[in-house]
């Protein structure tokens, strides 16, 4: 689960930071030509106008023609410069625009000669020669300005869009990258869940009885020294329940080990329907089987062990064997002065031996084995 968080997490961030990434990309490109189309653009209206004054210049001979082409003679010279500077700046390679460049040059130094024609037929009136050589130098710079301007608005769409092609093919490419990347975390991901469940199935198997699905031997003695931690430190009481099945070796024989193999699976379901969830039911081997009850004194342990005896008597047993009634002996102790669970282990031992001894099918706890003790102890005094 916690891995499934961490992939999720791990996908989020890379959507994050690939969004961020083509967002400011794009802005960037974008940002570069727009300025430079801006500018080209409005440079663009310098030839035009400066066709449309030279011609009311001639009709109408005004002085007010005259300073507008003062003004625009002031204005195109600095405008060359400043597309140049920012050409020189541009991401643009230089062999696009050389060529444009060189004529932007040629008729800003034609200029001058275009301003003094300008003056010499304002001063000399407008008579058909200086006007006509007002007029061929003027077209000369219109047509450079033209089409220097309108080459270069074509060179900045073209480079535009190249780079718009770069940047979706970039896009693209960084997209199928971080896909790859996901698809190789997911992987990782679920390579280590795997193990992960690998490993938790052996630890799981390292504890559990094959057949039973109960714990096995080596988990309940781990549970007990845990529990017998706590009963060390807090006193808490602490009981262990010893069984083993009356004359199973006859079911074997008579029906089978497969169905004594079944009635061992019955038995074990049965157990743990009787238990509370902080029991521990372990099959300790064969047909013997424990129940380790923390926080459960004797009065506890025995009252579960009658409640067992109880419901294995009355436990259907599966197929052929519906008709046979199953039995299990018992012995019942709670910690006293043990130091450890193979001393509590081998008390209940010897309690479970005593109740096969008397006949089987019943409990014997502690307090049993005391009373025989003194009933013994009596008999003998008497006797
Ligand atoms: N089906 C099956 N039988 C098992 C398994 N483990 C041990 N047994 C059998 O359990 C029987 C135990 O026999 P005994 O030790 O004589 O005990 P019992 O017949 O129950 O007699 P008492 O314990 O004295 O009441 C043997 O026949 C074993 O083969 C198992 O995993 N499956």
């Amino acid at each position: 689960m916690r891995l499934v968080v961490v992939f999720c997490l791990i996908a989020t961030l890379c959507a994050l930071a690939f969004g961020y990434y083509v967002s400011q990309a794009r802005r960037h490109v974008g940002a570069d030509y727009t300025a430079l189309v801006t500018d080209v653009v409005r440079a663009q209206q310098d030839p035009a106008a400066l066709r449309i004054t030279l011609d009311s210049l001639i009709d109408s001979q005004d002085l007010i023609h005259l300073e507008q082409i003062h003004d625009l003679l002031w204005r195109i010279p600095r405008r060359i410069e400043s597309i140049q500077r920012q050409l020189r700046r541009s991401e643009l390679a230089p062999t696009r625009y050389a060529d444009l460049v060189e004529e932007l040059t040629y008729v800003a130094s034609r200029l001058p000669a275009l301003e003094a024609a300008v003056d010499a037929a304002a001063e000399e009136g407008l008579d058909e020669p200086a006007s006509e050589a007002m007029l061929s130098l003027g077209m000369e710079v219109e047509e450079g300005l033209a089409w220097a301007y309108s080459e270069l608005n074509e060179q900045l769409h073209q480079a535009s869009a190249e780079q718009r092609l770069l940047m979706e093919r970039l896009t693209l490419a960084v997209a199928v990258l971080l896909l790859l990347l996901l698809l190789a975390v997911g992987a990782v991901m679920l390579m280590l869940l795997h193990l992960y469940r690998q490993r938790e199935t052996m630890r799981l198997q390292s504890r559990t009885d094959e057949l039973t699905g109960l714990s096995n031997r080596r988990w309940l003695r781990e549970m007990a020294e845990q529990a017998f931690d706590r009963w060390r430190r807090h006193g808490a009481p602490l009981s262990l329940i010893l069984l083993d099945l009356d004359h199973f070796k006859r079911i074997n024989d008579d029906f089978g080990h497969p169905l004594g193999d079944a009635v061992l699976v019955a038995f074990a379901r049965a157990l743990e329907r009787e238990v509370r969830r902080i029991d521990t039911v372990a099959r300790m081997g064969g047909e013997e089987f424990a129940i380790l009850m923390p926080d459960s004194d004797m009065a506890g342990a025995q009252h579960l062990a009658e409640r067992i005896l109880r419901a294995t008597r009355a436990m259907p047993l599966p197929g052929p064997a519906a008709d046979r009634r199953l039995t299990v002996s018992i012995g019942v102790v709670e910690v006293a002065d043990e130091t450890g669970f193979d001393r509590l282990y081998s008390r209940a031992d010897q309690l479970l031996y005593q109740a096969k001894k008397s006949g089987r099918d019943r409990v014997v706890s502690d307090h049993d084995a005391e009373d025989t003790e003194w009933q013994d102890h009596e008999d003998d005094t008497r006797g």
